[in-house]
């Protein structure tokens, strides 16, 4: 057991009792109810649900800065593919060590990615202590031959990672996009997510370009497109970016209950455009947030996300009224813990202890009054103390899971044979 004393959590001074991989109590905790728990004093800090990021290719942490300043299809064909050409097994199982780093000295507790080499992420997901849904990343390019063999790997992957039964880590499925996907393919993908109960994480409409990619072929916008054939039926979907929509794709998102994965840092960067979030909310449809890869981020700072997602549709709109703090504190809690279906995203008994702790001793968090103004709009990131499945993965600082000088220096080896 872990006792978390006299943490400001949920509006005032509690504690927090944590047994098993979950929270059993949150109130006030007496000594005979503890054993002989690890005790955590939470006397200068709050405590918040651990982040939750839902689109992100984590090995991508090893691209950060190689091809800045460049639009979607010249960044992907020129810079992108030819470097992933040479990714193995043991280069993502660093560059993952190197993200689940990051993130955990962020505050994000649980990510969803889309990625290949998929043992090697997932043994360094396993060792950080993170909770994270893995899909490999199906692109057939619309040939016939490519695409059995990404269902094969597809289907492998969902196996070898039930296979491991690690209850933090889950398996998801990853079509690339419309643009990079043939039809067939994503039929299959579809009664695959049905078959093993897993949901499907996919890249939609993120430019104007592949929308008219898309419209050229099929003569339907991306969505019409998909739903034509079913795609969204009956499955759990998290569709990242979605940037550009027409009102026609509004209705099926919200007739699917697909989940959005707003990515507005790498829209931005890659000046795809941005998302009309506040006309997503308005039909209550579920809005969670993403940092993509740290190529066109370029980091995993989903705080970052949270503050950009609060300013940037209120500047865009004119109106300062738009994405409220706690709404964009949600996008990065509750809502993700939805759209993955984890009970998670909110400190509550019997819900998950992914649980970040902020010592609230820092300059830009005073007065301590408005606390998720401060967390939206004034805070930098930089957590304390993250618990995970009821494990204590960082504390004061140090993370206790990984040897970080090790990753820094195998990053950089890394980096040297991609680059070679
Ligand atoms: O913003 C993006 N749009 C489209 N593709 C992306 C983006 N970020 C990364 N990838 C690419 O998606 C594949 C993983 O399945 C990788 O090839 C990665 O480089
Ligand atoms: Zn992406």
């Amino acid at each position: 057991m872990i006792l978390v004393k006299d943490v400001f959590v949920n509006g005032k001074r509690q504690d927090i009792l944590i047994e098993g991989n979950k929270i059993k109590k949150i109130g006030e905790v007496k000594r005979e109810e503890i054993g002989d728990a690890e005790i955590i004093d939470g006397k200068k800090k709050i405590a918040i649900p651990g982040l939750i990021n839902t689109h992100t290719h984590i090995p991508m942490t090893l691209f950060r800065g190689v091809a800045d300043d460049l639009p979607l299809m010249e960044w992907l064909n020129n810079y992108i593919w030819p470097m992933e050409a040479k990714l193995n097994e043991e280069i993502v199982y660093w560059g993952t060590l190197l993200g689940c780093i990051e993130m955990i000295r962020s505050g994000t507790t649980t990510f969803n990615d889309m990625y290949f080499f998929l043992e090697g992420i997932a043994k360094a997901v396993d060792e950080s202590g993170m909770r994270a849904f893995l899909a490999y990343g199906m692109i057939d390019l619309f040939d016939e031959e490519k695409r059995e063999k990404e269902i094969k790997n597809a289907e492998k992957y969902i196996n070898y990672i039930n296979n491991l039964n690690n209850s933090r880590i889950k398996p998801a499925l990853g079509p690339h996009a419309p643009y990079t996907c043939s039809k067939e393919l994503l039929i299959e993908v579809n009664n695959l997510a049905k078959k093993y109960n897993v949901p499907i994480h996919i890249h939609m409409n993120e430019t104007l370009d592949e929308i008219k990619m898309v419209k050229e072929k099929t003569g339907l916008e991306p969505f019409i497109y998909l739903n034509s054939f079913g795609f969204f039926d009956d499955v759990r979907v998290i569709a990242a970016h979605c940037v550009h929509l027409t009102d026609e794709e509004i209705k099926i998102i919200k007739k699917k209950n697909i989940n959005i994965s707003h990515n507005p840092i790498s829209n931005l960067k890659l000046a795809s455009g941005v998302a009309p979030i506040p006309k997503l909310l308005n039909e209550n449809i579920n809005i969670t947030l993403g940092t993509d890869g740290c190529g066109s981020n370029n980091n995993l700072n989903l705080f970052e996300e949270i503050k950009i997602s609060a300013i940037l549709h209120k500047g865009v709109n004119l109106n300062p009224t738009v994405v409220k703090a706690e709404e964009a504190f949600n996008f990065a809690t509750k809502n993700g813990a939805k759209a993955l279906d984890i009970k998670a995203g909110e400190l509550k008994e019997g819900y998950l202890a992914d649980i970040v702790l902020i010592n609230m001793d820092k300059p830009y968090l005073y007065p301590k009054e408005n606390i998720t103004s401060h967390l939206v709009y004034a805070f930098n990131g930089f957590v304390d103390d993250v618990i995970i499945d009821g494990n204590v993965v960082m504390r004061e600082g140090k993370i206790l899971t990984v040897d970080e000088e090790k990753v820094y220096e195998k990053a950089e080896e890394m980096y040297e044979i991609l680059r070679s």
